[in-house]
């Protein structure tokens, strides 16, 4: 089937999120879209899944204009799409979930029966390389294959147009490498998919279209066999440096020290084994890993949202186990959380507030138990432009703001104090290479005034770029510690469990 946008606005108050934006999907085309953030490419996926009703403009499906008056109406018509945050139910099975994903309310779906979404699951897992049981629980399942599930409910739905916002944000690399060949089978198939991403190499593995928004107006296509700069380029308005500029680091004191520091999580399963790492004052720690190998576990407890089973945890030589995370948040700890939404924000605070979460106790915010709303005010206006985050007014609720711009909010929180610790998880999940770019220099920033940093990332390029030692994990233990410039085939045999040594010998073979 044939898409069309044609002239697309929406508006949300005074502020233009799309303006006259065309689009044309071919059939069995994958059409990236490609912007920075807040530029207004999940407001026009929405307006496409019948989300938002548009102001101006038409959607076009084989060149007969459509009205979509919710979800459901654009399902019928043939489109599918594959939201962020999965809305799967846990205890369901593979092959139940699949069956729940029809909308019975709508007149086009009956229910289909769990005997007939089991068997849909295997042929789809044969015909397009899904690697899925029907019988499998949700909740036992990685977040790739949870992924795949929500593909299968689209496609069962006869989606004809497939829109995956940010599908790799949350995934491994080798989950992101099995998607895409999945994005290929499906094109193949004659299936449209319409691909928002910030990782331009993605972009230039997948896309045969790469349309280019900027501040809501499309400004141009890129040729799919563009380089990474000039995508980058087109996307920001401006050259982005795609390398970290940084001198070597000038370590001082330990400022964070854990000593055999394991944790056996309520289902009495180890998932942190005996974990010893020192971090100095003015180095940044990184640690790479598969997601899934102890490391969210590690950041939460450096934080105090949960408590080692046993093990030391010193700051700046005091222990610090037993203090409860307000207090080290006062005792200079700063997170940047991998689930931004759980732990990073309050969804019903606005942009100011959520500006000084870690500091509306301080006398620079609050007299007595009022808080003074100017200072909270000037603060965010503040941070707002040098974090450029982009919004019409910080008074909003920050659920108004676009993904990669409530990310920036809490990066700007959290680096807008003085820190002994920074504990970065993930700091540039979701924010497109403008501000990548901005984020790693202000990280590197923050360890050369003598901050300790300890930053988890998915990303090896990320690790690499920033790091001054690579700490590497592997199912909950600390398998080596090895220098930033250490080969990426060398950190990846660590990352699957041979020990330093050994992996070091077979690069040198
Ligand atoms: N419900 C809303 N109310 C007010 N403003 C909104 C709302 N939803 C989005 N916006 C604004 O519309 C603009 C476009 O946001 P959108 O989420 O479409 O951007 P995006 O290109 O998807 O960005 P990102 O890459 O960060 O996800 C942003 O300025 C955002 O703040």
């Amino acid at each position: 089937m044939k898409l069309e946008l044609v002239g697309i606005t929406k508006k949300f108050g005074s502020l233009i999120a799309n303006d006259h934006i065309d689009l044309e999907v071919e059939p069995g085309q994958i059409h990236a879209l490609l912007g920075e953030n807040g530029a207004g490419k999940s407001t026009l996926m929405n307006v496409l899944y019948g989300l938002y009703d548009p102001d101006e403009g038409e959607i076009r499906i084989d060149g007969k204009p459509v009205r979509f008056n919710g979800p459901g109406d654009a399902v019928a018509a043939g489109i599918g799409m594959v939201h962020q945050h999965f809305m799967l139910v846990p205890v369901f099975t593979v092959a139940e979930s699949v069956a729940l994903g029809y909308e019975p309310t709508h007149p086009a779906f009956g229910i289909i029966n769990v005997k007939e979404a089991h068997r849909l699951v295997e042929d789809v897992s044969k015909r397009f390389g899904f690697d899925l049981d029907p019988k499998a629980k949700i909740e036992d399942l990685t977040v790739g294959a949870q992924q795949r599930v929500e593909i299968v409910k689209a496609l069962s739905r006869k989606a004809e147009v497939l829109i995956l916002d940010e599908p790799t944000a949350v995934l491994t690399p080798a989950e992101t490498d099995e998607l895409m060949a999945i994005m290929r089978e499906l094109a193949a198939a004659g299936t449209s998919i319409v691909f928002i991403t910030h990782k331009l190499r993605e972009v230039r593995a997948v896309a045969d279209k790469i349309t280019v928004i900027r501040r809501g107006k499309v400004v141009g296509e890129a040729a799919p066999d563009s380089t990474e700069a000039e995508l980058a380029t087109m996307m920001v308005g401006r050259s982005v440096m795609l390398k970290v500029d940084k001198e070597p680091p000038a370590p001082g004191p330990v400022t964070l020290a854990l000593q055999n520091l394991s944790y056996v999580n309520d289902d009495q399963v180890t998932i942190l084994e005996r974990i010893n790492l020192e971090v100095q004052a003015g180095e940044i720690l990184g640690i790479a890993g598969v997601q899934g190998n102890g490391q969210t576990e590690l950041t939460e407890i450096l934080l105090g949202l949960r408590q080692p089973t046993t093990g030391t945890i010193e700051l700046d030589g005091e222990s610090i186990v037993k203090h409860p995370v307000r207090r080290r948040v006062d005792e200079g700890l700063g997170f940047i959380p991998e689930d931004r939404i759980r732990d990073g924000i309050v969804s019903k605070f606005s942009v100011a507030e959520n500006l000084v979460l870690n500091q509306y106790r301080s006398s620079k915010f609050s007299r007595g138990l009022s808080i003074k709303p100017k200072a909270v005010l000037e603060n965010a206006e503040t941070l707002r432009d040098e974090f450029d985050i982009r919004l019409s007014d910080v008074t909003n609720p920050i659920t108004t703001l676009s993904g990669g711009n409530q990310q920036k909010v809490i990066v700007a929180r959290e680096m807008s104090r003085h820190l002994k610790l920074l504990v970065a998880s993930q700091p540039t999940r979701g924010v497109d290479v403008g501000s990548i770019e901005f984020i790693h220099n202000r990280i590197v920033k923050e360890r050369d005034t003598g901050t300790a940093v300890v930053l988890v990332s998915s990303e090896l390029d990320e690790i690499q770029a920033l790091s001054d030692r690579i700490a590497v994990m592997y199912r909950g233990r600390i398998v080596g510690i090895v220098p930033a410039h250490t080969p990426n085939s060398v950190l990846g045999l660590m990352m699957a469990g041979v020990p330093m040594e050994e992996a070091m010998q077979k690069e040198a073979q």
